[in-house]
């Protein structure tokens, strides 16, 4: 399920300096898609490019997902990710930062590809940011905690734009986790989050 890739930190971030970009201009690329009003035949012409570039991109490639790679050293490299994946254009993606209290945190911007309501997140998409953070918190060493329940409280519309999340164990018993956290934008908290993150049997003591 995690698998050990046998490199040092400058072969990551040689991979970094060269997927990262890709993924970026894929991002830019998903929300002119979504947002372009120029010519049908640019539009047309664009399309065949794309075909292209991703034929090229698909003549060596690995069979199934990116997984969840581990370097000897512990650097986790969870590129496929759909939040924090550096290597996925679908995902924001988000930069977490732990503070030295457990507390997670990330500062990102939604834009027109996350839309449920207009102008505003789609609720499933404010849900897998709060699951991946929630997640994070509650696995803070070498053991996963998957999620086992997420409860969410949508308070009011969250905009697309400039938002903030953020998540802390509230208590844990045995095998389970419990963690609490909030989406907001500017204003104050959008959504609230608890969730149960449970150690699978397979990593227990
Ligand atoms: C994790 C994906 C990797 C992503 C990593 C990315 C980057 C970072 C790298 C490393 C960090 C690692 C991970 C954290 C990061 C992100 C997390 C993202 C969150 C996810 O995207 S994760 C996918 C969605 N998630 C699933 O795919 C879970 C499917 N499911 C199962 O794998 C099992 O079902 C499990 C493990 C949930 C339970 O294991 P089980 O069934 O063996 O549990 P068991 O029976 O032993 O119960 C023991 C006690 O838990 C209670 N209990 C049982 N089930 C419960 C539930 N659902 N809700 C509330 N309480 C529950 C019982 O009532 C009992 O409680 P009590 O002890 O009090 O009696």
């Amino acid at each position: 399920m995690f698998t050990l890739e046998d490199i040092d930190g400058v072969e990551i971030d040689r991979r970094a300096a060269l997927y990262g970009p890709l993924a970026d201009a894929v991002r830019e690329l998903i929300d002119a898609t979504i947002r372009t009003e120029t010519d049908a035949d640019v539009i047309r012409d664009v399309e065949a490019t794309v075909r292209a570039a991703t034929t090229r991109l698909r003549d060596r490639q690995i069979d199934g997902a990116y997984g969840v790679r581990f370097t000897p050293d512990g650097t986790g490299m969870p590129w496929g990710n759909a939040v924090v994946g550096l290597r996925n254009p679908i995902a924001p993606p988000l930069d977490i930062e732990r503070d030295e209290d457990g507390r997670h945190h990330s500062r990102f911007t939604l834009g027109a590809a996350y839309e449920g309501p207009p102008g505003h997140v789609h609720g499933g998409v404010c849900a897998l940011v709060l699951d991946h953070l929630l997640g994070m918190t509650a696995s803070p060493g070498d053991k996963p905690n998957f999620t086992g329940t997420l409860t969410l409280r949508y308070r009011r519309a969250t905009p697309l734009g400039p938002l903030h999340a953020e998540a802390r164990i509230d208590r844990v018993e045995g095998v389970k986790t419990f963690v609490v956290g909030t989406l907001s934008d500017a204003e104050g908290v959008t959504v609230e989050a608890e969730g149960v993150f449970i150690t699978p049997a397979w990593a227990r003591d």
